[in-house]
């Protein structure tokens, strides 16, 4: 069961090395060249993904031997022919098979049926299978014109003059022909002619190598004529090593600046790709270099290191993604942390990819705040300024690029959840483990614990400490509590109560807070009525999902110290620390006793006891969010301790998680 979402926190950095998970272009290509191929490959590096594993099963139902291995593949070639005469091939949403393979079969002739999950079968395919039928293909539509699904007949291939293909819809249609038509040159020279502009070139260019790299030179005139000499024959090289994913490279060099905006990163590498790589996607990295990335470049590696010298912020401006259509929706979260608008054009492809990308990035970007602009093959986003940032839950449109690209927002002022996270598995099954690896989130001090027992005081000392800010949990349920009282809401008017604490027009400043115009220092909440008020609400369900969210926003770099009865186990399970503060009974009644005194409240001592009984056991007996101790907390007794000496009890064990993730 993969999960309906995942909660990112905010990041403070990022740091580390990723290996890259195999190149989907690259290995759905080779698949297909050693299928068709002459000999035996032994291919290694190869992605596994859902996208290969279409390609693969798909192989194997045309009865082409092969086995696999993780990452390592052997696969018995055809020399130009699949065994199996009919079969019906689900090709899922993988465009790099669908498209290759259809000419394969359809140059062969046969019996084959081709489908695909309902979004594929609103990908354009009309281009490459006119291109096709100009040789005798026999290929129909079952639905609609133009799309999957397709059934290919027996072929009666002819050859008579120059092929022409569209390039300036899907570059894919030209590698089809090109990766598919080396098995009909052996007599004669196959010409293919591209109409309008081609598009993803550098997609294209992979697709020569490749066919070089198995015995196939096609002489190019520009971008429009390509020639496959006569003669040509797709021969084995024996061995083939497949490059990482330069596509899914750029998230990671872009966490990689991202992760500096807070000056706590370190550099991330990406190993799999570098300076040599055959896929054009790494021209994304020279792109970030320009937007003022710092960037180092290897043989198998590439680094992003935050930003050059001198500089505050990655540039804006217009950026021409003809070549990178892929990594360039990367480009469109790194835009949100500029300091000037930027403009991606020539991404027209874009509308017919897993989906429409140029609807579904303006709509998702804009859940974050901000302000984005789009036509027909651009878009425009302006950067958002800290305060602008919103929390939201991230569609992902059945895109993998969609989900990637959004765990890159957690670098921004904003919890962000992600739905669908598992769709990720088109091309990268462990996206998020390697994100995970490589990030550090906003560091939170959880700090848990019965009344009295001094979180609060703790809490601020540790915050002040460290510069981090400070949550004092309780002070939202005394707030609630203090206005229901005001407006005489009953305590047990869950509806009621919920909707005051969700529209809580609360702010902290200057060490005060503000609540409706009205400002109050936090002495004038700690009345034992108003604490009991607090812990007899906060016992309802509806009146803590009301304050959930508000509470996870105060997670802010540099980090936060949180106090209360359940940041450790609610609303902060994945915090750095976390602490269980006790004291004896009689030493937090004595300690309460005293504070309230000074502050001019007046207490009898043993009221003061007899009621931080009755609230210890409502606060532990409580049906949701109950007080007790998270299964990883610290456990801190107090009663023998001075407050000094506890803040410096707190601040040794952070020090020593500090060190161990350094
Ligand atoms: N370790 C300690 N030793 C002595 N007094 C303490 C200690 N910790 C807290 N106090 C005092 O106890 C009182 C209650 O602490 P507070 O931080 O308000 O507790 P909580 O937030 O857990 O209710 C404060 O006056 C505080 O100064
Ligand atoms: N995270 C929190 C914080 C407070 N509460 C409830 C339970 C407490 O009795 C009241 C008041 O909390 P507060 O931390 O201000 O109380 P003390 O300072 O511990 O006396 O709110 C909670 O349920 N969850």
């Amino acid at each position: 069961m993969t999960p309906e979402f995942l909660d990112l926190p905010p990041l403070i950095g990022a740091g580390g090395r990723v290996a890259l998970p195999g190149s989907k272009s690259i290995s759905n290509r080779v698949l297909l060249l050693a299928a068709l191929a002459e000999g035996q490959t032994e291919i290694t590096g190869l992605l596994d993904s859902d996208d290969t594993r279409v390609m693969l099963s798909a192989l194997q139902s045309l009865g082409i031997e092969l086995k696999r291995e993780g990452s390592a593949a052997l696969v018995q070639g055809g020399a130009g022919r699949f065994p199996a005469p009919s079969a019906d091939l689900f090709m899922g949403n993988a465009g790099t098979a669908i498209r290759p393979l259809t000419a394969a079969l359809a140059l062969q002739g046969g019996d084959y049926r081709l489908h695909g999950v309902p979004r594929m079968h609103e990908r354009p395919i009309g281009d490459l299978v006119d291109a096709l039928r100009q040789f005798g293909c026999a290929i129909d539509y079952e639905g609609q014109a133009g799309y999957p699904p397709l059934c290919i007949g027996a072929s009666q291939f002819r050859l008579s003059g120059d092929v022409s293909v569209r390039g300036d819809v899907s570059s894919q249609f030209l590698t089809a022909l090109l990766l598919a038509l080396p098995l009909k040159a052996a007599e004669q020279d196959v010409v293919i002619a591209v109409q309008g502009e081609l598009i993803s070139k550098p997609y294209v260019e992979i697709t020569l190598n490749l066919l070089r790299r198995f015995g196939v030179s096609v002489q190019r005139t520009g971008w429009e004529r390509f020639v496959i000499p006569a003669g040509s024959r797709l021969r084995s090289p024996g061995r083939i090593a497949v490059e990482g994913d330069a596509s899914s490279a750029s998230y990671f060099l872009a966490a990689g600046v991202l992760g500096q905006l807070h000056r706590r990163g370190a550099p991330v590498r990406v190993e799999g790709v570098g300076r040599d790589s055959i896929q054009g996607d790494v021209a994304f990295a020279r792109v970030l270099e320009d937007l003022g990335a710092s960037v180092r470049w290897g043989d198998d590696f590439i680094e992003t290191d935050g930003l050059q010298p001198g500089l505050k912020a990655l540039r804006g401006g217009e950026i021409d993604c003809l070549a990178i259509p892929d990594a360039a929706m990367t480009l469109a979260m790194t835009a949100l942390f500029a300091d000037a608008p930027t403009t991606l054009t020539a991404i027209g492809s874009w509308r017919v990819k897993e989906t429409d990308r140029i609807h579904a990035m303006a709509t998702e970007l804009a859940k974050l705040g901000a302000q984005v602009e789009s036509g027909t093959d651009w878009l425009r986003i302006h950067p958002l300024q800290p305060d602008q940032w919103r929390s939201a839950t991230i569609a992902t449109y059945d895109d993998h690029r969609m989900a990637m690209c959004f765990s890159l927002a957690s670098f921004g002022h904003a919890d962000i959840r992600i739905a669908d996270p598992g769709c990720v598995a088109k091309t990268y099954p462990g996206y998020f483990q390697d994100f995970f690896r490589i990030t550090r989130p906003v560091p939170v001090i959880a700090i848990d614990g019965p009344t009295a027992s001094g979180k609060g005081s703790i809490a601020s000392a540790v915050a002040e400490a460290l510069g981090f800010d400070c949550l004092d949990s309780g002070v939202l349920y005394r707030l609630t509590a203090w206005a229901a009282l005001r407006q005489g809401v009953a305590l047990d008017d869950s509806a009621a109560l919920a909707q005051l604490a969700a529209t809580l027009p609360v702010s902290f400043a200057a060490g005060r807070i503000h609540l409706n115009g009205q400002s109050f220092d936090a002495a004038q909440l700690r009345t034992e009525a108003v604490g009991q008020a607090a812990s007899t609400i906060a016992a309802l369900p509806a009146v803590r999902d009301a304050l959930f969210a508000l509470q996870r926003s105060f997670r802010r770099a540099p980090g936060l110290v949180a106090d209360g009865r359940d940041m450790g186990t609610v609303v902060f399970p994945d915090a750095q620390l976390k602490v269980f503060l006790t004291a004896s009974a009689a030493s937090r009644a004595e300690r309460r006793y005293k504070q309230l005194i000074s502050q001019g409240n007046p207490a009898i001592l043993g009221d003061v006891f007899a009621e931080l009984l009755e609230r210890d056991a409502r606060d532990t007996q409580r049906a949701v969010a109950a007080l007790k101790p998270a299964a990883d907390a610290e456990l801190l007794d107090s009663t023998d301790l001075s407050l000094e000496q506890t803040v410096e009890t707190v601040l040794a064990l952070w020090r020593r998680h500090d060190v161990q993730v350094a």
